[in-house]
């Protein structure tokens, strides 16, 4: 019964893959899984939205693969390809200073000519040594699963390694892009070039274990199925359970405006479906339960509207500034490339509910004067 599902969930009680798929694919009155999965945050988290204010910082947009989601990527040489210079990293990270920045989200195409004496890791711990002498406080989120595997692939050197001399270096935390969907069917048509659902679980793993924390993020509303959406969450479940290493849940809703012909046509759609974003929200919430405290909208994907929206459907926080959002932008999204601390601050009032400036890790930053002070 989806009743009795949706109540033993809203009081915190885990629920099973398989009633995870009930609450996805039965018909029943959504306001129901709404009310569920926004009562089970007030138990969790309260009323407080947090927002944080970083700065995205994309290095390259040249990559050695192909997804078929991605428009952001290019071959080297061809219109539109760029690779920033040290020099203009160090002025877009003294700029994200000046406007209070408290984080730096450090992600690129995988380039395999970003080396120095040819080694891929050294090209990698210079962008970290680049940053933090700029910003010796900033909180660098920098590398997904793939580009760390990648690094070790160009190096032969192993997982362990990489994460130990990218945390020594000063990465913080890592994003936990590059999830898709955990499920190899879906990965061979989305990603074929990535790394598998064991490597990408592996990586964050050893992260975690080295201390290292990270998000998780699901890219939905391609070719997966419900199926494979709740056997994502349940990877992400399984996973948190042994490590306690992800700081929060980010739903990506795939934008297919000017992603590549043959997925954007498969799919059909330009922009993201908003109430299946809704419903799987409020699902995720439900089902990562108490093992996942924090859940963010993507309001690049979403707009702010339907970001703020997913904060009645489970979600608790709105995300970060940006200052330049690139990757989904170049695939047609709608909400823009960044938001000013007041703009996120007033979309949370707007819904009656109290805002607060968070660091990536969720410990409370004070005022802008004091603001570097929560490190
Ligand atoms: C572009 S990659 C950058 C880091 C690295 N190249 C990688 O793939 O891990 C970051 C993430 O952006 C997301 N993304 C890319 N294209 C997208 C699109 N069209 N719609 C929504 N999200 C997208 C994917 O989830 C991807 O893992
Ligand atoms: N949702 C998107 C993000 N989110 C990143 C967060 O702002 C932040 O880095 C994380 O909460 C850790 O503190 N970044 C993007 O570039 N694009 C998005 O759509
Ligand atoms: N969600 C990532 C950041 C991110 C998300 C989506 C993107 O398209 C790009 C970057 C994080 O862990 O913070
Ligand atoms: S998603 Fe990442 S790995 Fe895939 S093509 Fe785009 S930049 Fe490259």
């Amino acid at each position: 019964m989806i009743s009795t599902i949706l109540e033993r969930a809203r009081q915190g009680q885990e629920i099973t893959p398989e009633e995870g798929y009930l609450l996805l694919t039965e018909p029943y009155p959504q306001a129901w899984l709404q009310q569920a999965a926004d009562d089970l945050r007030r138990t969790l988290v309260g009323e407080p939205v947090s927002y944080v204010v970083n700065r995205n910082l994309n290095f390259t947009n040249i990559c050695e693969q192909h997804c078929s989601f991605c428009a952001f990527r290019r071959d080297g040489g061809q219109p539109g390809s760029y690779w920033l210079t040290s020099e203009q990293m160090v002025a877009k990270v003294q700029d994200a200073l000046g406007q209070g920045a408290t984080e730096i989200c450090l992600q690129g195409g995988l380039h395999p000519g970003a080396q120095r004496q040819g080694s891929t890791l050294n090209y990698y711990l210079d962008l970290v040594s680049t940053i933090k002498t700029t910003a010796p406080k900033i909180h660098l989120h920098a590398f997904s699963p793939q580009e760390v595997q990648f690094i070790s692939r160009q190096d032969g050197i192993s997982i362990a390694d990489v994460l130990k001399a990218l945390q020594e270096s000063g990465v913080d935390s890592l994003p936990g892009t590059a999830a898709e969907v955990l499920d190899d069917r879906v990965r061979r048509v989305i990603c074929p070039e990535k790394i598998d659902t064991a490597t990408w679980l592996s990586i964050i793993t050893q992260a975690h274990e080295m201390g290292i924390p990270t998000t998780s993020t699901m890219l939905c509303g391609h070719v997966e199925t419900s199926h494979q959406q709740i056997q994502h969450l349940h990877h992400l479940r399984e996973l948190q359970r042994r490590t306690v290493g992800l700081t929060e849940f980010i739903l990506l809703p795939f934008v297919g405006a000017q992603a590549p012909a043959p997925l954007r046509r498969r799919v059909g759609r330009d922009q993201p479906d908003l109430s299946a974003t809704l419903r799987l929200t409020a699902v995720a919430r439900l089902f990562l339960g108490r093992w996942v405290k924090h859940h963010q909208p993507s309001w690049v994907k979403l707009e702010l509207a339907g970001a703020v929206q997913a904060l009645q459907w489970g979600c608790d926080d709105i995300g970060g500034t940006l200052m330049e959002e690139h990757i989904t932008t170049m695939a047609g999204a709608k909400g823009g490339t960044g938001k000013t601390v007041q703009e996120l601050q007033n979309a949370i009032a707007a819904l009656g509910r109290p805002h607060w400036q968070r660091t990536t890790l969720y410990q409370p930053c004070q005022g802008v004067p004091e603001l570097l002070a929560c490190f």
